[in-house]
């Protein structure tokens, strides 16, 4: 293995630290603590663990972290009433509602219910139409997480050829605009991409974001390029024994560790960074709600 690992637990503890200094500041200076309220519909095993994680990190760096859990069968109207109540709570700087919902629940009208101010999500259209355009938004967590640790690794990011690969609304599409806000030249591949192995060995810089464990092989890495790798996969691990499993990423992480110049590992690298992104955003938007200066070096 030659690639340099970005460590995004690391890169995810100073996030927290920066976040945890701001807000010790706001409150002692202005008297405003931060407040996050994270929605969860259903019980999602998977989504109770991340909804649990980001109420005890919101508190960590100090911050007021709201919890509501909602039935599975939860009307469509219920949510929209609560989320009509956290968007009208001064206490309430930032909402956030799991993804997935059950397939009953109408997932774009309810993001485009919050209030943009405190869609810390940046899943609202108004914040997807603002960051298209190079305006201040909220920018989705793991992709302006993937942005951190790349310039943190890479300095300046301009004039790099850079390959998305994933189209999706919450990673791939707002990935590839903040790699253009940072000058890259972009493309977005996806599964309809001819010659993908052709497209993904021109790249400087390579996200993978398309779900499918290990679908980046290390031959089409391009010597010394970044590679970011945003899959969280779970899949059989029988060399553990019967029955275990464990998470790779979409970049078959050994052959392409080989070629790369750096990459992120799975676990441990790019999920550590959404949370502590989510935390930034919940602070940005207190700022901004308050009319307070905006921490440093933690948005887009
Ligand atoms: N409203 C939202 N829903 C979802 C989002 C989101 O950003 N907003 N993202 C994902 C889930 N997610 C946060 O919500 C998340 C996923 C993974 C991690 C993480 O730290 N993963 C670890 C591995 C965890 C494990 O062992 O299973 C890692 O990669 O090291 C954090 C947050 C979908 N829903």
């Amino acid at each position: 293995m030659s690639a340099q690992i970005i460590d995004g637990k690391a890169f995810a503890a100073t996030v927290r630290e920066k976040v945890a200094a701001h807000v010790t500041r706001i409150k002692d200076e202005n008297g405003i603590t931060p407040g996050l309220a994270v929605v969860l519909v259903g019980e999602d095993p998977a989504s109770q663990v991340y909804v649990r994680s980001k109420g005890k990190q919101t508190i960590e760096v100090g911050m007021n972290s709201y919890e509501h859990k909602l039935d599975a069968d939860t009307s469509e109207a219920t949510l929209l009433a609560l989320i009509d109540k956290l968007n009208n709570d001064p206490e309430v700087h930032g909402i956030l509602v799991q993804l997935p919902l059950p397939g009953h629940l109408n997932e774009d009208l309810v993001i485009n219910s919050i209030d943009p101010a405190k869609d810390v999500d940046g899943f609202h259209i108004s914040n997807v139409g603002l960051l298209g355009t190079g305006q201040k938004s909220m920018v989705p967590c793991t992709p302006l997480g993937c942005l951190m640790m790349l310039r943190g690794h890479l300095g300046s990011l301009s004039g790099l050829d850079a390959v998305v690969i994933g189209r999706s609304n919450i990673v791939g599409k707002p990935m590839a605009q903040l790699l253009l806000g940072d000058s890259c030249t972009v493309t977005i591949a996806h599964s309809r991409t001819k010659d993908l192995p052709d497209v993904v060995r021109r790249a400087d810089i390579v996200v993978a974001a398309v779900g499918r464990a290990e679908m980046v092989p290390g031959d089409w890495i391009k010597p010394g390029a970044t590679v970011i790798d945003v899959g969280i996969n779970r899949i059989d691990a029988p060399e553990k024994g019967e029955g275990k499993t464990r998470l790779v990423g979409d970049v078959h992480f050994d052959s392409a560790a080989k070629v790369a110049g750096a990459i992120t590992p799975v676990p441990g690298g790019v999920g550590p960074m959404t949370i502590a992104c989510l935390l930034a955003n919940t602070l940005t938007a207190c700022c901004r709600a308050n009319g307070l200066v905006e921490p440093e070096g933690l948005t887009a």
